[in-house]
């Protein structure tokens, strides 16, 4: 079954809704963003998940250095970046002992691993809600687990999972009403397609 990840949450309620509708992974935006949650906040929600699914802090041009640290207050437990970084500073970072995952937009999903444990292939700008041809990394060199981003929405994340062959899809603008303003009916809604696409990898 495909992992699947609902990121820029800023509510209890949403929180629950991803998880019980079966969420692996949800994600706390730290960054600059219509989704930012302050470091307090999601701390709280880190400790409202207790541990039911994987936490994620965000993390957008910032030094590796930032990044940890604003995981660590949050206590996530993996840490996503976005931005340009060198396989030094990424090993820095994956040192310090959380799986790294690290985003790039899908012009570059050939440029292979900087060392990072995951890799998130994305649209241009992360959180833009902006769809783009997922079936062009059905041939791609990428690592066994890699996660689909960008543009995903309940009505189309089961053709993009089995166009793609996507280990993995992480959603943010496709389960809002609003820029920054989730529904649980549509996280439920997203849930139920990825979790019941299949996919020939
Ligand atoms: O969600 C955001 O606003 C965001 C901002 C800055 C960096 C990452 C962000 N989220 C990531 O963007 C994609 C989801 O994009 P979409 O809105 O579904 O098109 C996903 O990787 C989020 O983790």
């Amino acid at each position: 079954m495909v992992f699947v990840k609902i990121c820029g949450l800023r509510s209890e309620e949403h929180v629950d809704a991803a998880i019980e509708g079966g969420a692996d992974a949800v994600g706390f935006v730290l960054t600059d963003s219509p989704r930012y949650i302050d470091v307090d906040s999601a701390r709280s929600l880190v400790e409202h998940v207790a541990q039911r699914a994987l936490t994620f802090a965000v993390v957008r041009d910032v030094s590796v250095e930032e990044a940890h640290r604003l995981a660590n207050e949050t206590g996530a437990e993996v840490v996503q970046v976005h931005g340009e970084f060198t396989p030094q500073q990424i090993e820095w970072l994956v040192a310090q002992g959380r799986p790294v995952v690290r985003a790039v937009p899908f012009s570059r999903a050939d440029e292979g691993s900087l060392g990072e444990q995951y890799l998130l292939i994305d649209a241009p700008r992360a959180g833009s809600g902006e769809p783009w041809d997922y079936a062009s990394m059905r041939d791609a060199a990428l690592p066994k687990q890699w996660l689909l981003a960008g543009g995903l929405t309940p009505d189309t994340v089961a053709d993009a999972i089995r166009a793609s062959g996507a280990w993995g899809v992480d959603v943010s603008s496709g389960v809002e009403v609003a820029p920054g303003e989730k529904s649980s009916t549509l996280i439920r809604a997203f849930l139920d397609a990825a979790k019941s696409a299949r996919v020939a990898r």
